[in-house]
């Protein structure tokens, strides 16, 4: 059999997607395991996916002109919008080879007449390209909602949080490609020197406008360089870099980090520890356990305790009191959809209120494992204020023997410091700030 395109095998993750509701991220990382293609293809491979998975609604939208309300087989549809997105967002490849492409896979999967067919709709937009700019009717809201492709709900509550300048900020930024970062161990290496090491693999790298410990990198495979097998560095966005700083954790301290898999951010608070004091990382996974094993193995890290635990069990294992606690708790993720786009046609409004309440009983039941004048941060990769300030702030109204600890700003990068919020302990970071991952960080404070 021929080997299978780009454009086909992006088809098939789209489906499988699609009949799976699975994640495309785990459907396309075991298709490219095993489709062994050059990293060119890999490239346009995930393109093609994560893009057509980004601009759904507006694809849609576009595709509703041509063919009405007809029902058409869910991979006739997937063709369609994938050959959409190459014709509207993809400038590297000529409209014609799209459309050329497109019916010969039609072919191959259908038949001349589903061929004739998706010929047909394509030739049509593109002889009336201002169909791109065809709004719906509606209001500013459902507008956006399309134009950006992103869950008119969503649009709503960012618009009234953040207003329509910030909201299609977001948006747009949710819809780049995001870029790759790298941690640099510091038990190892400096980032000048890792950016030599780098330069010497020919990866094309330079420093972080964000975070002093980060690189970003646009070319290379970092994630399978020797480099990375020896520990030199982790594979971790900008924003998450500003997590184990923010806990102010020094060498010889105990640090509880209460959902901790897969191990970024307390690996990266152990290089802060300079690998001295303990560290208990839980997760509720127990595949998970192993994942945090190997990863501080990697970077030479010996001070992590990896357990397996709900966080809400973890007052009843007799662990002690910690000077330094991290919940980096599980969210809706709204500030990583750049890299998982699923999640913005998955989650609904009713997760969200499901999810804070889950973030406020789990902040809850840690708060007695904080020693007297102990840390604790609480952060997450979402955007949404029901699992970010309106947690904290009812948290600490809840709990007096807690405050807001105002002095956050002197464990950020410059970059980072104005955004801290008035109360000085909270910060949110939208996508739009850095181009790096929506992120909040709250610093609370246990009274002596
Ligand atoms: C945002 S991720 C943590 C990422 C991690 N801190 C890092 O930097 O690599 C949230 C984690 O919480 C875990 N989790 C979800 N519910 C939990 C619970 N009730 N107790 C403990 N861990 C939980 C998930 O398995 C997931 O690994």
């Amino acid at each position: 059999m021929a080997k299978k395109g780009a454009r086909d095998i992006a088809l098939d993750v789209l489906n499988r997607v699609e009949e799976h509701k699975s994640y495309s991220n785990l459907e396309l990382r075991g298709v490219l395991d095993r489709a062994q293609l050059s990293a060119a293809d890999t490239g346009l491979v995930t393109e093609l996916v994560y893009g057509t998975i980004q601009r759904k609604l507006t694809l849609d939208h576009v595709l509703s002109h041509f063919v009405g309300n007809k029902k058409l087989q869910m991979w006739v549809r997937n063709l369609l919008r994938l050959s959409l997105y190459q014709i509207r967002f993809l400038d590297r490849i000529p409209e014609r080879a799209a459309v050329h492409e497109a019916v010969e896979m039609a072919k191959r999967r259908g038949h001349q007449g589903i061929a004739s067919m998706v010929n047909g709709v394509l030739r049509n937009v593109l002889r009336q390209p201002d169909v791109w700019e065809r709004l719906p009717k509606g209001d500013r809201a459902a507008q956006i909602s399309v134009a950006h492709s992103h869950p008119e709900w969503l649009v709503r509550e960012w618009l009234k949080v953040y207003g329509e300048e910030a909201t299609i900020a977001i948006c747009e930024a949710n819809n780049r490609t995001p870029h790759s970062s790298i941690r640099s161990n510091s038990l190892k290496t400096t980032v000048s020197e890792l950016l030599d090491k780098l330069a010497q693999e020919e990866a094309v790298a330079q420093p972080s406008a964000l975070s002093p410990q980060a690189i970003v990198v646009a070319g290379g495979h970092v994630a399978g360089s020797r480099l990375f097998r020896e520990g030199f560095f982790t594979i971790q966005d900008e924003s998450s870099m500003l997590v184990a700083p923010a806990l102010a954790a020094k060498p010889g301290m105990r640090v509880l980090d209460a959902c901790a898999a897969p191990g970024g951010k307390t690996t990266h608070i152990a290089e802060l520890m300079e690998n001295r004091g303990q560290i208990i990382a839980s997760d509720l996974h127990p595949h998970k356990r192993e994942l945090i094993a190997q990863t501080a193995k990697r970077l030479g890290i010996t001070i992590i305790e990896p357990i397996t635990s709900d966080a809400l069990d973890l007052p009843d294992r007799g662990l002690g009191t910690f000077d330094r606690i991290l919940l980096d708790a599980p969210c809706s993720g709204f500030g990583v959809i750049r890299r998982k786009p699923d999640l913005k046609w998955n989650k609904t409004p009713e997760d969200v209120r499901a999810i804070a309440q889950l973030q406020y009983e789990l902040l809850k039941a840690l708060a007695p494992m904080l020693a007297p004048e102990g840390v604790l941060v609480y952060s997450t990769c979402t955007i949404e204020p029901k699992e970010n300030q309106e947690i904290v702030q009812r948290f600490v109204k809840e709990h007096p023997e807690f405050v807001l600890d105002d002095t956050l700003g002197q464990d950020l990068p410059d970059a980072v410091r104005n955004q801290v919020d008035e109360s000085g302990a909270c910060v949110q970071i939208l996508p739009q700030h850095f181009d790096s991952d929506g992120f909040f960080i709250a610093r609370l404070k246990r009274k002596g």
